[in-house]
């Protein structure tokens, strides 16, 4: 049985949590969650999971077969420092950080570790996850199929080489933010043409399961599903008339080219930092 300690408390951490124990993959007195000091999450998460918590990293770190790291990219070297002397090299690394490579994590615990780096979104917590994931060559196959199942808990998941996680975090691992921004905007709309932000919310969110769902079935693609809604002279035609006028389009491949390029720039700055400090 795997022993599992996760590295990081907060929302992705708990998403990751709450797949593993509803789908009883590991047992939950084999599961550990620190984090760097807030000890009410912790007993919320023991509370709420069944799960254990601990301070005690030589333990945490010593014991486990596998961690997952889940602290934001900023804290990944203060975190690391803390415990790389207590890590052994059949332990597996499990990353979602955003941006930073196998290699940066392999320079922060000066060890050549089997190393999977992954990339979910927070619909993990609603077991709808669009997850890549990359595994390093110290990974064996064993290790590789517990990873992907576990990332199966949470979601859908793709196997990838590392240069395309960059890529699936300006897509999928930032998608669902830019989803949530177009349901305010519906909303906002919603409410300016007198509808109750109550109703308006309940149509949006089943207009947009509905057309996800269309999308997943359908053998049409995206531009045909839209022209069947679109009737020559209709109120669709009108309305989208006004989001090509306002370039809507490619605002969003923008966007995604710009999260891209965040996620290359944070991974850059900390190959840079690890550089300079050898
Ligand atoms: N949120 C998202 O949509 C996605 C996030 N990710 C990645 O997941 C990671 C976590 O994100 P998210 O859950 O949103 O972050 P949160 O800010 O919600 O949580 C961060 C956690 O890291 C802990 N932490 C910070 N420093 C340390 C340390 N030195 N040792 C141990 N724990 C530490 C914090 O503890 P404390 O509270 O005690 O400070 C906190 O529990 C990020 O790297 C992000 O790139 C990936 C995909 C999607
Ligand atoms: O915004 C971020 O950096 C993280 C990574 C993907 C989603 N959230």
């Amino acid at each position: 049985m795997n022993k599992l300690a996760i590295i990081g408390a907060g929302s992705m951490s708990e998403a990751l949590i709450s797949g593993i124990v509803s789908s009883k993959m590991c047992e939950t007195t084999d599961i550990t969650v620190t984090n760097r000091g807030n000890e009410n999450r912790l007993i919320e998460l023991q509370e709420r999971y069944g799960i254990n918590y601990s301070f005690d990293l030589e333990k945490v770190i010593g014991n486990a077969d596998v961690i997952i790291l889940a602290m934001k990219p900023k804290d990944v070297r203060e975190a690391t420092l803390q415990w790389k002397d207590y890590l052994s090299e059949r332990t597996l690394l499990i990353s979602v950080l955003a941006g930073v490579s196998m290699d940066s994590l392999q320079r922060l615990i000066d060890q050549k570790v089997p190393i999977a780096r992954a990339m979910p979104n927070t619909s993990a917590m609603v077991g709808k996850s669009a997850t890549g994931i990359a595994f390093n060559s110290f990974v064996v196959n064993e290790q590789k199929q517990f990873v992907l199942d576990l990332f199966k808990t949470v979601g859908l998941v793709t196997v990838v080489e590392e240069e395309q996680l960059d890529a699936i975090t300006g897509l999928s691992g930032s998608g669902p933010a830019y989803i949530y921004y177009l349901v305010e905007a519906m909303e906002k709309g919603g409410l300016k043409i007198g509808l109750d932000r109550e109703v308006a919310n309940e149509l949006i969110v089943q207009t947009l399961i509905g057309a996800a769902e269309m999308i997943a079935v359908s053998s049409k693609s995206p531009q045909e599903l839209r022209k069947n809604v679109t009737s020559p002279g209709g109120t669709t035609e009108a309305g989208l008339r006004i989001l090509e006028q306002f370039d809507v389009q490619n605002a969003f491949i923008s966007c995604i080219e710009e999260a891209t390029a965040q996620s290359k720039k944070m991974g850059k700055a900390l190959t840079d930092e690890l550089k300079l400090s050898k």
